[in-house]
């Protein structure tokens, strides 16, 4: 880690839901942990650091529930929306439409989807730009697999769907896109940057997977992964951007 916050230029990009903020019933009700937040503002100012925030979330929900400072990139949807927030608190976004097949696809999946959740006490469907969720935290277990192997071999199978498992969901996406490929498309708009990437699911070891020498990966929790690092849990993960946003501004001052 010293030797990350010593480079001159880093991006530090950061998964939101099991990173930043803990794991809660209701989505809406995610926050991040309050020292990640007091983190990440000292990140913000600090020289040659570009922060990124890069989620399942659509970027809107993404703005309102982390409330990352003026500057920071944004990845929403798993990669479909890219934009980076103003001074202001608008998204500056770099376009994004489905095309009308998609836009049709998208209807039909989220009409299986919700059949299959009207069946299955206790899951729900969550509305994305691109895609349809099915959430099974507030299911019994043996009805959540249930409805998680329904959506993911039904809809989750036809012919244009991507299927992500996440922590108790399945993601039923129109488009092909990954936490990965975003991570490298901002990777080559910021230019010759250090990566540090963490995140907790296995929509984040696509990320995790493009770090080379130089780098850092950290995976947050006890999943398996590619990364070289791991921390426990969402209050490990802010005791290292607290200590990152130190070092770096000490390392300025050398
Ligand atoms: O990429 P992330 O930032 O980790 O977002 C992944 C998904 O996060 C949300 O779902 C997860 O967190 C919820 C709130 O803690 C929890 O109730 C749910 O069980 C988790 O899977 C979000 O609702 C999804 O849209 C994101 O894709």
């Amino acid at each position: 880690m010293r030797t990350f916050a010593a480079a001159p230029s880093v991006l530090i990009a950061l998964d939101f839901d099991g990173c930043l903020a803990p794991f809660v019933p209701d989505p809406a009700d995610a926050r991040p942990l309050p020292e990640a937040s007091e983190a990440l503002r000292r990140l913000a100012t600090a020289d040659g650091v570009q922060l990124a925030l890069v989620s399942g979330r659509p970027l809107e929900q993404l703005r309102d529930l982390a409330e990352p400072p003026a500057r920071t990139w944004l990845v929403g949807s798993h990669g479909a929306e890219t934009a980076e927030l103003d001074a202001d608190g608008t998204l500056q976004r770099v376009p994004f439409t489905l095309a009308g097949a998609e836009a049709d696809l998208l209807a039909e999946v989220t009409s299986a989807v919700e059949s299959i959740a009207a069946l299955q006490p206790g899951t729900w469907v969550e509305h994305k730009p691109a895609a349809a969720v099915l959430h099974t935290r507030t299911a019994a277990e043996d009805v959540a697999e249930r409805a998680l192997r329904a959506a993911h071999d039904g809809p989750g199978h036809w012919p244009g769907v991507h299927a992500m498992r996440g922590n108790q969901v399945v993601e039923l996406a129109v488009v092909d896109v990954t936490k990965g490929a975003a991570l490298t498309a901002l990777r080559e708009r910021l230019g010759d940057v250090a990566v540090l990437y963490a995140g907790d699911d296995v929509t984040d070891e696509t990320a995790l997977a493009t770090l080379g020498p130089g780098d850092l990966g950290i995976k947050v929790g006890h999943a398996e992964t590619v990364a070289p690092f791991r921390v426990a849990d969402e209050p490990a993960m802010a005791r290292v951007l607290t200590d990152l946003a130190s070092w770096r501004a000490s390392h300025h001052h050398e």
